[in-house]
């Protein structure tokens, strides 16, 4: 089976970020997922349905995987789960709520894809400005299966939202 390039995106408000973040890169390759390259950390404002929380730290990464897509989401929780994440069925889960750990698989290869579980790419990844700045940091010229460039996305973030990032620190690796 040959490998493909995606992208992945890292979060943490809870704990040391950053070194929630870094452990999350370490335990990747024994789930079958090869990290190629990291943006940098950005610190970033919460948005979704929990505002009232922690600034976030937030990395994006490029991988490497002949994992196909549902295998590749359950590596993904398998990490998070390995780094103290309640589980989405858990009675202590909050949706967008805080979290030492957030994995999410925003893009593989040219991939469309959809499931119960699973939608490629990310549904969120061209509005959510915590998401789109560290991808285009790796990768500026990043694009989406149907075409559409993701600096464009980020261009058309509405201004003034409460959503600003920054770079905080070194990629991961
Ligand atoms: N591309 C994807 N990457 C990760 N999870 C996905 C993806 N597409 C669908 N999902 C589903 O979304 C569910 C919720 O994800 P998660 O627990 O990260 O939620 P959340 O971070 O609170 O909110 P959001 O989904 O808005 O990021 C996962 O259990 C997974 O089944
Ligand atoms: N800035 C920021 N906000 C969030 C994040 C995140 O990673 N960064 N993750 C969430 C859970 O999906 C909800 N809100």
């Amino acid at each position: 089976m040959a490998e493909r390039i995606g992208y992945l995106g890292l979060g943490s408000n809870v704990g040391v970020p950053r070194d929630n973040l870094a452990a999350a890169v370490a335990a990747l390759p024994a789930h079958g997922v090869r990290v190629l390259a990291s943006s940098s950390t950005w610190e970033t404002e919460p948005v979704g349905e929990v505002l009232d929380q922690p600034d976030f730290l937030n990395a994006c990464l490029r991988i490497a995987t002949e994992l196909e897509p549902e295998r590749l989401l359950d590596a993904c929780k398998a990490v998070e789960r390995e780094l103290g994440r309640v589980a989405q069925e858990s009675p202590d889960y909050v949706r967008h709520g805080p979290r030492p750990i957030d994995v999410d698989l925003l893009l593989l290869g040219e991939l469309e894809y959809e499931s119960e579980r699973l939608r490629l790419p990310h549904r969120e990844v061209t509005g959510r400005r915590f998401v789109l700045a560290p991808l285009l940091e790796l990768e500026p010229g990043l694009t989406l299966p149907d075409g559409v460039r993701l600096a464009d996305a980020l261009a058309a973030l509405p201004d003034g939202q409460r959503d600003a990032v920054r770079r905080a620190g070194a990629p991961l690796l």
